[in-house]
C-alpha cells in the first residue's frame, strides 16, 4: 500500500505519476471503508482526491497554506497530511472532525464547516505574508455550491483589487448539495462547452499543422484573438482576476503540470478545475445528492437507507399541503432542498418555490421583499446558518414587522457536524429582536399548528424544531393552538420542570409518575407565558432547553420573573459557555446536563430527589 508510505505531504514528492495514481484509488477506498462505518460527506470528497493530490504534490504545506472552503471536501487532504491512522474516527466523539480545523493539524489553514468563507481568509493570509515579508503560496480551493455566497463573491472583488499573489482552485462539479444554482452556474457550464470545443479544435490544429503551416499559423492567431475576445467577457477578469481553465479536475498530471505553472504566476489567479462528484464509486456519481452525506452504508452493496421520518418531512409536507390552501405562501432555501425537507414542496409548488443558493442573508431579504408585496414567505433554514442573516432579519424584517416565517431547522445540538453545524445560539439571537415571536413544536401536529397560526398572526415568527425523528401527522390535520400559551402536560405537587423544544420529552421522562414533579411544554419564548409563569411560581422551577444556557429561554424566565417581581427556586439547565464538538446527539446532551439524568441532578439539588426508574 503506498498510502502507508505517506506520513505527510513531503511523501508525495517522491511518488511517480504512477504511484499516485495507485495512491488515488486506494484514498478513495479509504474514504468509502470508513464513510461506510462512520458516515460523512462522501461524494465531495471522491471528486476531490486528485485535486488534493497533485496540490499537496505542487505546494509545500504546512509552510504554504491550502485552504478547503465548508472543509467537507477534505477527507483526501486529511489522509495525507499525518492523520491516515486517525481517520477511522472521523466525525466520532473524541475522533477527528469531518472539516478542516486548525487546532486537529497545522495543514488544515483554517476552521471551517460554513461555507463562502476561504477566500477572505485567503486574502487575509497573503495580506499578512506579504506585510511579514514572508515568501509561501496561499491557496483556496472553493465548491462551485461555495462561491454563490455573498462573502466569496465580495472577497472575490477585493482579491482582484488588492492583485495579492494567491491561487483560487474553484472546485465545479456543477453540484451544491443538490443542483447548484446561479448566474455564474450557468456560466461555467458554458465554459465547459468552450473546453469541448477548444479540445476539438486543438485536435483539428494539429491535423491542420501537419498539412499547411501557413494556413495552421493565420487560424492560429484568429483563434488566440477570438479568446481574448472570449476571456473578456469572463467575470473574473472584471474582477481583476486572471482565469485559467476550464482543466479536467481527476488528470493527475495535467493538474501537477499546470499547478507548476501556476506557482510562479503573480497576483491573484483562479484555476477553474472541473470535477466529477462521487468519483470513483458508481452509486455516488449517479447519486451525488444522497451520497453527499450518507449515514453509514454497507460498501459491497450501497444503498440507500431510510433514516426514519424526520422533523424536515413533517416541515415540509405541512408547508406543501398549506401552500395548496395560501396561494400568497412563498417558500425559499439557501442551498438545503434536502435538508430542508423541502423536495416534495418544490416539485408540488415550483412557482413558489425558490433556492437562493449558499446565501442565507439573501433568501432572508428576498423574503422581506416577497412579503412587502404581500406574499407569506417561509423561510426554511438551519438554526446555525440562520446566524449569516442576522442583520437581514432585523434590518429588513423585524424593523417593518413584516409576515416572515422562519422554519428554523436543526435547532439545539446536531451531532456528527460538531460545532460549526449545532444550532444553539438561535434563541439569543433571536429574542431581543423586536416584534419576533418564537415558539418550539412539541411534535408534528403543533408544528402544523404553529405553521398556519404564523401565517395568520402577522409580523415576523420563528419556529425552531431539532435534528430528529417526530412520529407523523396525519395528512389534512391543521389542529388549534392557543397562541403564546404554555401547555401543562404533568402536574405536581412540588416541582415544575418548564421544557422548551426537544428536552420536553427529557423532562417527561425525568419527571416519571411521581406526583411531585409537574411537567409544562412551554413551547412559547416569545410571547412568554407570563399568566402560567405566575400561577407556577409558588413552586420551584427548573427551565431545560437544548440551547446555550445564557440568553436562551430560561434566561427569558428569569427576566420575566424578575419584571413580575417573583423569586420563585429557579434553575436553569441548558449548555455551558463552550463549543460541543462532533459527537452522538444523546451523549452531547449528557454532558450538557440537559437530559433526564441531568434534570433529575438538578431536581435532587433543589430537594426533590426522584426515584430513578428503571
Ligand atoms: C457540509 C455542509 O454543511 C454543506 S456542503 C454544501 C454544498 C457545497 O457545495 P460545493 O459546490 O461548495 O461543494 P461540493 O459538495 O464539493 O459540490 C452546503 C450548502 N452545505 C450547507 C451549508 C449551508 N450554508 C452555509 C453558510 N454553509 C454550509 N456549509
Ligand atoms: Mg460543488
Amino acid at each position: 500500500m503506498i498510502l502507508e508510505r505517506v506520513n505527510g505531504p513531503e511523501d508525495l514528492k517522491a511518488l511517480g505519476l504512477e504511484e499516485l495514481q495507485l495512491l488515488a484509488e486506494e484514498i478513495r477506498s479509504e474514504i468509502i471503508r470508513v464513510t461506510a462505518q462512520n458516515g460523512g460527506h462522501l461524494a465531495s470528497s471522491l471528486g476531490a482526491v486528485e485535486l488534493v493530490l497533485a496540490l499537496h504534490r505542487v505546494f509545500d504545506s504546512p509552510k504554504d497554506r491550502i485552504l478547503f472552503d465548508v472543509g467537507h471536501q477534505a477527507y483526501a487532504h486529511k489522509l495525507v497530511t499525518g492523520r491516515k491512522d486517525r481517520f477511522h474516527t472521523l466525525r466520532q466523539e473524541g475522533g477527528i472532525s469531518g472539516f478542516t480545523k486548525v487546532s486537529e493539524s497545522p495543514h488544515d489553514a483554517i476552521t471551517a464547516g460554513h461555507a463562502s468563507t476561504s477566500l477572505a481568509n485567503a486574502l487575509g493570509m497573503a495580506l499578512a505574508r506579504d506585510l511579514m515579508g514572508e515568501d509561501h503560496h496561499v491557496v483556496a480551493v472553493i465548491g462551485d455550491g461555495a462561491l454563490t455566497g455573498g462573502m466569496a463573491l465580495a472577497a472575490l472583488n477585493k482579491i482582484g483589487e488588492l492583485q495579492k499573489r494567491m491561487l483560487i482552485v474553484l472546485n465545479d462539479n456543477e453540484m451544491s448539495i443538490s443542483e447548484n444554482v446561479g448566474a455564474l452556474n450557468k456560466y461555467f457550464k458554458e465554459l465547459q462547452i468552450r473546453k469541448w470545443v477548444q479540445d476539438a479544435e486543438k485536435l483539428g490544429k494539429n491535423i491542420l499543422e501537419r498539412i499547411s503551416p501557413q494556413l495552421f499559423g493565420l487560424v492560429d492567431r484568429a483563434k488566440e484573438a477570438a479568446k481574448l475576445i472570449l476571456h473578456q467577457e469572463n467575470p473574473f477578469y472584471a474582477w481583476g482576476i486572471r482565469y485559467i481553465g476550464p482543466v479536467d479536475g481527476h488528470d493527475l498530471k495535467g493538474l501537477i503540470h499546470i499547478l507548476e505553472h501556476l506557482k510562479a504566476l503573480d497576483g491573484p489567479t483562479l484555476l477553474h478545475v472541473v470535477t466529477k462528484k462521487g468519483k470513483g464509486y458508481k452509486v455516488a456519481e449517479a447519486d451525488p445528492i444522497y451520497w453527499h452525506g450518507p449515514p453509514g452504508f454497507d460498501p459491497k452493496k450501497p444503498e440507500k437507507v431510510s433514516k426514519g421520518y424526520s422533523w424536515s418531512q413533517a416541515f415540509g409536507d405541512a408547508v406543501t399541503e398549506l401552500a395548496h390552501m395560501e396561494p400568497r405562501l412563498f417558500v425559499l432555501t439557501p442551498a438545503m432542498r434536502e435538508g430542508s425537507g423541502l423536495v416534495r414542496y418544490s416539485l408540488e409548488h415550483p412557482e413558489r418555490y425558490l433556492d437562493v443558493g449558499i446565501c442565507e442573508d439573501v433568501a432572508v431579504t428576498t423574503a422581506a421583499g416577497l412579503a412587502l408585496k404581500g406574499m407569506k414567505p417561509v423561510v426554511a433554514i438551519y438554526s446555525t446558518f440562520l446566524q449569516r442573516a442576522y442583520d437581514q432579519v432585523i434590518h429588513d424584517v423585524a424593523i417593518e414587522n413584516l409576515p416572515v416565517v422562519f422554519a428554523i431547522d436543526r435547532a439545539g445540538i446536531v451531532g456528527a457536524d460538531g460545532a460549526t453545524h449545532h444550532g444553539v445560539f438561535d434563541i439569543a439571537y433571536l429574542r431581543t429582536v423586536p416584534n419576533l415571536q418564537i415558539a418550539a413544536p412539541k411534535d408534528a401536529l403543533e408544528l402544523r399548528a404553529m405553521l398556519k397560526k404564523a401565517l395568520e398572526v402577522g409580523g415576523p415568527v420563528a419556529i425552531r424544531y431539532p435534528r430528529d425523528n417526530v412520529e407523523r401527522a396525519p395528512e389534512g390535520a391543521w389542529p388549534e393552538i392557543a397562541w403564546g400559551r404554555w401547555e401543562v402536560l404533568k402536574e405536581g405537587t412540588e416541582a415544575y420542570i418548564l421544557a422548551f423544544g426537544k428536552t420536553l420529552r427529557y423532562a417527561l421522562e425525568a419527571a416519571g409518575d411521581d406526583p411531585r414533579v409537574g411537567v409544562v411544554n412551554a413551547r412559547f419564548l416569545k410571547p412568554l407565558d407570563r399568566e402560567m409563569l405566575r400561577a407556577l411560581s409558588r413552586y420551584k422551577l427548573l427551565t431545560v432547553e437544548d440551547h446555550q444556557r445564557m440568553g436562551g429561554f430560561g434566561s427569558a424566565v428569569l427576566e420575566a420573573l424578575n419584571e413580575m417581581g417573583l423569586k420563585p427556586e429557579i434553575q436553569v439547565l441548558g449548555l455551558p459557555d463552550r463549543f460541543f464538538e462532533h459527537g452522538a446527539i444523546p451523549s452531547l446532551h449528557r454532558q450538557a446536563g440537559i437530559d433526564a439524568e441531568g434534570i433529575r441532578k438538578a431536581l435532587a439539588a433543589m430537594g426533590v430527589a426522584l426515584v430513578h426508574e428503571r
